[in-house]
């Protein structure tokens, strides 16, 4: 059975209720109701292999949950057709339920008042998952996540993401092959950023997971995502590999440098756009083609004591890839 997504010309509208201002535009409406329709999902198609980790990108009421609540079943689509794992997800089989999961980092699925643990045995009677598969699952996820010291405590005694990883261990038990991760690290520090990444792309390698991933920080899709798609206004703006998209909207890199001793401004000039400099750090941006050359010419020339060439940041490039597309 293929764990592979097939979106094809799919589009959400919905329908909002619009009310005038004031009291008499209260009144009005209470009379007369007028409705506005709101494109969430405008016409999109995708494909994504069993096994593949995508990226959804795209900024704030852009269409990525509305995309994914269609994906998981959750809302119909006003058009178009999605099959996910060989089913239509809005038919909500009880087989599909079982292969697929959608993760909201601003939802919670836990119940509050009681331990982890006892909403794990809720999915285990929910999913129907066989008592010696249970147990084997539960043990895998504990290892993984660390949870050990955190499933007999009441959920709201846990820390934001000692919650998170919780969470999506509850997720998972039934493990599930088509994943839909919505900010999942969402308002997590550094370290537990860190902790559900290397999980996330743990879990892909132990089961061949489709993963559909959804996140505002970049170190989540660099880190995870070899194809990212992007959205905007409900339209897919772009769709293939990280590398292109980062190569073709920032055909630049940017030397950081530190000196030993102070060198003139002026002297920087030669070696490409200079974002900042401020002894002893500078910021220098070299056209891709050239890096290597103006590199050793940098390093040959300047009092460099430490120097390191890195991508522009993530966030820049997509900005980047969204003005080139309004501008066209
Ligand atoms: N139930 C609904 N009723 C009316 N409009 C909705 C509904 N759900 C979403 N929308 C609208 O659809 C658009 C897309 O919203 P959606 O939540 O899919 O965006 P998103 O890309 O997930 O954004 P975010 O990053 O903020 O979560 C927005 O304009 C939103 O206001």
């Amino acid at each position: 059975m293929s764990n592979g997504i097939v979106v094809n010309q799919l589009t959400k509208q919905f329908k909002v209720h619009e009310r005038e201002a004031g009291l008499r535009g209260a009144l009005h409406s209470l009379i007369k109701r007028s409705f506005r329709t709101v494109t969430a999902v405008d016409n999109i198609s995708f494909a994504i292999e069993p096994g593949e980790i995508v990226g959804f990108l795209g900024p704030n009421g852009a269409g990525k949950t509305t995309t994914m609540k269609m994906l998981s079943g959750l809302l119909h689509p006003s058009d178009g057709t999605v099959d996910v794992g060989g089913y239509i997800p809005f038919e909500q089989k009880d087989a599909f339920k079982k292969r697929i999961t959608l993760v909201m980092g601003q939802k919670s699925q836990l119940i509050w008042d009681i331990p982890a643990s006892e909403t794990f045995l809720i999915n285990q009677a929910i999913y129907e998952i066989p008592d010696a598969q249970y147990r084997e699952t539960v043990g895998e996820l504990t290892e993984l996540l660390e949870l050990e010291p955190l499933l007999r405590k009441p959920v709201r005694t846990l820390s934001l993401g000692e919650r998170m990883k919780c969470e999506l261990a509850a997720s998972l038990l039934h493990r599930p092959e088509i994943i839909f991760l919505d900010e999942p690290t969402i308002g997590l520090d550094v370290n537990m950023q860190e902790t559900v990444r290397r999980f996330i792309k743990a879990y892909n390698e132990r089961f061949n997971a489709t993963i559909l991933l959804t996140s505002h920080y970049m170190a989540d899709v660099t880190a995870l995502c070899k194809r990212v798609i992007i959205i905007n206004h409900g339209r897919i703006l772009f769709d293939g590999d990280l590398n292109q998209l980062v190569s073709t909207h920032a055909p630049f890199k940017v030397a950081k440098l530190v000196f030993s001793t102070p060198v003139e401004k002026k002297d920087l000039d030669r070696y490409g756009e200079v974002l900042q400099y401020e002894y002893p750090q500078a910021s220098i941006q070299i056209p891709r083609t050239e890096v290597s050359e103006q590199a050793s010419r940098m390093l040959a020339d300047l009092p460099v004591q430490d120097f390191t060439i890195e991508d522009p940041p993530m966030e820049d490039v997509i900005g980047m890839a969204f003005a080139a597309k309004e501008g066209a």
